[in-house]
């Protein structure tokens, strides 16, 4: 299956268990990476037919930044819900990376996969 993907997509968010997590945001970065047939856009050239991934970064964005959350388990599954209803996905690898929550790591983070029925 072909793909379309978004890497270090940044968001600042609410996010955490501790109390100055409640306090301020921190980033947020994702990797996205969606099954997607790219037969009939590339055909047509035509945006209609493709996975807008510049319209899906700004909907995962707006979805992220829009309230608080304890984990980022929480926010993986909410962003490839959105991504399976609103943009007709199949299949969605969510990538969830807390540059800030560990200091003496690089980065921690959690991967899912979720498809439709
Ligand atoms: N599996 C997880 N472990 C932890 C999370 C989380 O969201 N998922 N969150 C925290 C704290 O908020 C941490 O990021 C602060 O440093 C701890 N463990």
């Amino acid at each position: 299956m072909d793909k379309v993907f978004v890497k270090g997509l940044r968001t600042d968010a609410y996010i955490g268990v501790y109390e100055w997590e409640h306090e301020q945001p921190q980033p947020l970065l994702f990797d996205l990476t969606m099954a997607w047939d790219q037969t009939a856009a590339a055909a047509s050239d035509d945006l209609q037919h493709a996975l807008d991934y510049d319209a899906l970064s700004k909907a995962v964005i707006k979805l992220v930044e829009a309230r608080p959350r304890q984990l980022i388990e929480t926010v993986a599954e909410e962003v490839a819900e959105l991504i399976l209803t609103d943009f007709k996905v199949s299949r969605v690898t969510v990538c969830v990376s807390k540059p800030k929550a560990v200091p003496a790591a690089d980065t921690v983070g959690v991967e899912i996969t979720r498809g439709k029925n």
